[in-house]
């Protein structure tokens, strides 16, 4: 089992790329094959040229020659135009195919992807990878692969003609290469980290970006504007300063090595011209030899502006390989799922980076039992519930359930066995009964209406005219908070895992809605294990224990009338709940005053 600690892929990206293109081969095969002929036939018409000028230099052309002669270029340019279409479309049909493929598969990862993993990339990290490094890629395929085949194999074949008609024409035409790629090589001596740079720039951005979108209503409502978003604005100077970097580094260069590849003529124009003279070669060589030779070395151009392409790419695919790592779990027989679980912490530390979280915290949540997990803000109580819901793993200790190791649980029985609801419930688009649904896809409706009542959510639903076929966006759009916290409730009670972790999941109601709500759950799932972490403590007055954290570190636990006896935290906690809840605003008092 992959532990999701490592962002490195198995394999070197060349290697990576060959495995994620084989399902395409053969008409992958067909467009490299076809590509090089389609650039042969580009340079048929400069042959028939050179033919027709020396037939008619000669005298030797006849009217019937010229009609044969124009019929042949037709020709040419009919094959060209055959072989290009046929090279293109297959390589465009293989992209798209590609295109889906990998983003399935990418998509299937990302399900199989463990929690922690996950939790530690942004969702502009994870945009990147299975939309744009994609898309890249697909488009170099469906574009560029025929595009640049023909780039390298078209000096090939000109090369080839004039070392044919003389050695001397072939090298004079070929001496700027080796200045050129000097030129290339000096312009790319220390571009690595800086593109590096850029693509971690980039990634970045998107992360802000995604964050930038999803706060615009936050923003707007506090009359802030796009440069009070201080993360997003950091984030475009640094890109801009890097743009202005390497395009200072770059330009020079670029346009150097564009020169020296036009510039073989100097060289190839008097040796030309020299064997013509030395009758080497006839007339119609020479024009045939200028006329390729001067423009031979330009789809190198073509071919250099690509490689900072593939440079992308392979950053991408070095993106990609950690994601295409975490293979989808086989059928080899999950542990079954136990009736009743029963949870401990052994020692747990974590700590967040170097920061310190939580310090040997040990406990345990007996099968069937509720238990409180209650202390001061940024105690670690929603620490507690990640590590419990796997995404996050203890520093040192161990957490066990049903005497195994969390940790050696796979992924399937990790969420089969534990649920954790959370405050931040997400919807996804769909019916309100399909949301619930997504808690155990195979439930029936009854079972899907029994976690809903339970849950609270009749009571709304029966407002809405369409009721649980009401349509819901992927925020919850047309539903409160509360609401929305309520549909994630049912969702969470209908995956029947018997450990259920309730994360501030209850915020949302009033003292008598999530009093009645703990009344039925209790009632409806007596042998689930329940951990609440709740700031409300009246609803948990009950609890079988109550674990009293501060600080990181447990500092009591037990049940209600022993902590208010022993435990001066329990007892400051409730008297500020007490205190809270019997506020009241006097007449004629400021609401300043009423607060203090
Ligand atoms: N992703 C994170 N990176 C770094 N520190 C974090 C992260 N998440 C939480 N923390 C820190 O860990 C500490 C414990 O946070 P936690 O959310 O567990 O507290 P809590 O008891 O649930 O608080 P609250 O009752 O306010 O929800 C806090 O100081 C918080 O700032």
């Amino acid at each position: 089992m992959t532990d999701g600690t490592s962002d490195q892929g198995e394999h070197p990206a060349h290697v990576l790329l060959v495995s994620l293109l084989s399902p395409e081969k053969v008409r992958l095969g067909l467009a490299v094959a076809l590509a090089p002929l389609a650039a042969l036939a580009d340079l048929l018409p400069y042959a028939i040229l050179s033919y027709s000028v020396g037939a008619v230099v000669s005298g030797t052309a006849s009217p019937d020659d010229l009609v044969g002669i124009a019929g042949l270029v037709g020709a040419a340019l009919v094959l060209k135009y055959l072989l290009y279409s046929l090279a293109y479309y297959f390589s465009h049909v293989a992209a798209f195919r590609l295109l889906a493929d990998i983003r399935q598969t990418l998509v299937r990862r990302l399900a199989a992807a463990p929690m922690n993993w996950l939790h530690r990339h942004s969702s502009g990290h994870l945009k990147k990878i299975v939309v744009q490094d994609v898309e890249r890629l697909e488009q170099f395929i469906a574009h560029h692969t025929v595009e640049c085949l023909a780039a390298i194999s078209s000096p090939l074949f000109v090369a080839l003609v004039l070392a044919w008609i003389d050695w001397r024409l072939a090298a004079a035409a070929l001496v700027t290469v080796p200045l050129a790629a000097l030129a290339q090589a000096a312009l790319m001596r220390g571009l690595g980290p800086r593109i590096d740079a850029y693509n971690r720039a980039i990634g970045d951005l998107n992360g802000a970006a995604v964050e930038y979108v999803r706060n615009a209503p936050v923003m707007k409502a506090f009359g802030l504007n796009a440069h009070s978003f201080r993360r997003m604005s950091d984030l475009l100077a640094r890109y801009h300063d890097l743009i202005t970097a390497m395009t200072r580094q770059t330009v020079p260069g670029w346009s150097v090595f564009m020169v020296l590849l036009g510039a073989n003529l100097v060289f190839l124009l008097p040796v030309s011209l020299w064997l013509v003279r030395q009758g080497t070669i006839s007339p119609a060589e020479t024009i045939l030899a200028l006329t390729l030779g001067s423009v031979m070395l330009k789809p190198l151009f073509k071919v250099a502006h690509f490689s900072s392409e593939i440079r992308e790419i392979a950053a991408g695919l070095r993106r990609i390989a950690p994601l295409l790592a975490f293979a989808p779990s086989q059928d080899s027989g999950p542990r079954e799922t136990p009736p009743t679980l029963r949870l401990s912490f052994r020692h747990v530390s974590f700590a967040y980076e170097s920061r310190p979280i939580l310090k040997d915290v040990s406990f345990t949540l007996e099968a069937g039992t509720v238990t409180a997990l209650v202390g001061p803000s940024g105690a670690g109580k929603s620490t507690i519930a990640h590590l419990i819901g796997g995404l996050a793993a203890p520093s040192s200790g161990d957490i066990l359930v049903n005497g195994t190791s969390l940790s050696a649980l796979d992924e399937a029985e990790r969420s089969a066995w534990i649920t954790v609801a959370a405050q931040d419930a997400f919807l996804f688009r769909g019916t309100l009964l399909e949301n619930v649904r997504l808690g155990r896809p195979d439930a029936t409706d009854d079972d899907g209406h029994r976690a809903a009542r339970i849950a609270q959510v009749a009571d709304f639903v029966a407002t809405l005219s369409d009721g649980f076929a009401t349509m819901v966006g992927e925020q919850g759009a047309r539903l409160s908070g509360g609401e929305r916290q309520r549909i994630a409730i049912a969702r969470a009670l209908l995956t029947d895992a018997p450990l259920l972790v309730l994360d501030e999941a209850t915020a949302f109601a009033d003292s008598r809605t999530e009093r009645r709500f703990y009344q039925s759950l209790r009632e409806a799932y007596p042998a689930k294990t329940l951990l609440i972490i709740a700031h409300r403590l009246s609803s948990i007055e009950r609890a079988d224990q109550i674990l009293v954290l501060k600080d990181g570190g447990m500092v009591d636990c037990g049940r209600h009338a022993d902590l208010i006896a022993r435990c001066p935290l329990y007892r400051a906690l409730w008297q500020r709940q007490f205190d809270s809840e019997t506020w009241t605003i006097r007449p004629g008092a400021t609401a300043n005053a009423a607060l203090s």
